[in-house]
């Protein structure tokens, strides 16, 4: 029986994934932890967890270096709710020219003038007049799941676009938009855009990505959009650029006190992936996530560990986590040659400092065998953790 911890609300399609061997938020320490944003930075994770799993994204929230050192899996479910903050991009790209977010204010504001309410709409339409987004240029930074389908929606409703990405999937290449121009530098973005919207991951290159020195490069009146994270955005540099008017709108789903008072910012709740669809997507791929790893030992959508996907026949599974350093497989393959114990399957495939080991060992070995064989694996310097699946 296997217990999952889980933060915030995680759509049910997703808990359904888990079957009669699973316990949700059962007593105990769980095997893994599936969340949304809630921080896990200050949280205590005990040893028992084995993965976790982000139903969505964005990984800033999960302490992911502390847990790669300690063997912990940590996985993402890219692309699941790509096509949700596609939407909400797309619609704020047109309110935001529009100026539809102080209209609908303005026009609420209205209630109670009684039959003067469509003369006064008439009379004072004239302070939203906005512009049209056919014909003008976009810049989108990051061209990955969500960008993709910015860029090539903002194409198809007659945008002259232009993306930026340095580090460009093949995957993503090929989904591009042949009407989406390269940018070969971000500053090209900055001097030539209408409108500005970003979809990077929060790193600590991309922190304050959008800064003094970039709001200096842009067109006066240029409209930013930031649904990816809000310290990907220098708040000091934003709110003197706001005030001298070179950015008309800075729209944002990740509001802060201070630029909820900046005028000028439009904030949104957080609001990109929090559609049925999305919610459902995410949570789903993040349970199947957690199962296939928990039952299998096959990493698949991982940010830490190198994915690994060997098919699973039902015989004595050996999983290893271990640095990405010489002789590692050697050595295991030689404890187990040491008990004659035959190699069905194996596979071993590195992300960095780090490896992960399967090994497929004949069934009927007994107990005791096993055990010894992972306690001396598990002494092999550089190895993190063993578990062994039957
Ligand atoms: N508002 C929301 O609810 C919401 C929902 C989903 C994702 N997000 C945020 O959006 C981000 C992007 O999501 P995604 O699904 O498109 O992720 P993704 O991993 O598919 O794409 C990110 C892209 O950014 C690119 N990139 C990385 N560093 C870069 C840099 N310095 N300059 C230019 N490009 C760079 C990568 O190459 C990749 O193509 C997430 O990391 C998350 O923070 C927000
Ligand atoms: O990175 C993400 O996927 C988004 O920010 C969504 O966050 P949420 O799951 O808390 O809505």
């Amino acid at each position: 029986m296997y217990n999952i911890k889980t933060y915030n609300a995680i759509a049910q399609k997703g808990l359904d994934v888990f079957n009669d061997n699973y316990k949700i938020n059962g007593s105990g320490d769980p095997d893994a932890i599936l969340l949304r944003s809630y921080n896990l930075h200050e949280e205590f994770i005990p040893p028992t967890v084995k993965a976790i799993a982000r139903a969505g994204a964005g990984v800033n929230n999960i302490p992911v270096e502390r847990l790669t050192e300690e063997g912990v899996v940590v996985f993402n479910t890219p692309g699941a709710n790509a096509n949700a903050v596609k939407e909400l991009v797309i619609m704020s790209l047109i309110a935001s020219s529009r100026n539809l977010f102080q209209a609908l204010h303005w026009a609420k504001s209205l209630a109670g003038n009684g039959e003067k309410v469509p003369g006064l709409v008439e009379s004072g339409k004239k302070q939203f007049v906005g512009t049209e987004i056919a014909e003008k240029k976009l810049g989108v930074i990051g061209t990955g799941s969500i960008g993709v389908l910015v860029a090539n929606d903002a194409a198809a409703l007659g945008m002259e676009v232009m993306a930026y990405d340095p580090y460009i999937s093949v995957n993503a290449a090929w989904q591009l938009s042949r009407r989406v121009e390269r940018a070969m530098t971000m500053e090209e973005i900055f001097r030539e855009c209408d409108y500005i919207t970003i979809h990077v991951p929060l790193t600590d290159e991309t922190k304050g990505i959008l800064n003094k020195d970039s709001f200096a490069l842009m067109k006066e009146n240029v409209h930013i959009l930031n649904f990816s994270r809000g310290e990907l955005v220098n708040e000091d540099d934003l709110e003197v650029a706001l005030k001298e008017k070179r950015i008309k709108t800075y729209i944002t789903d990740f509001p802060t006190d201070r630029i909820l008072q900046m005028e000028g910012a439009i904030a949104l709740p957080h609001l990109g992936a929090s559609t049925v669809e999305a919610e459902e997507n995410c949570a789903v791929m993040a349970a199947k996530e957690i199962r296939e790893f928990l039952e299998t030992g096959n990493i698949r959508n991982s940010v830490n560990f190198p994915n690994t996907i060997m098919p699973y026949i039902g015989k004595k599974r050996l999983t290893v986590i271990h640095k990405n350093i010489p002789n590692m497989v050697g050595q295991m393959t030689g404890l187990l040659a040491n008990h004659q114990i035959n190699i069905a399957n194996m596979t071993n495939r590195s992300k960095g400092a780090w490896a992960y080991t399967m090994i497929d060992v004949d069934n009927g070995i007994p107990e005791d065998v096993v055990r010894t064989i992972e306690e001396n694996i598990l002494n092999i310097a550089g190895v993190k953790r063993v578990r062994i699946i039957d």
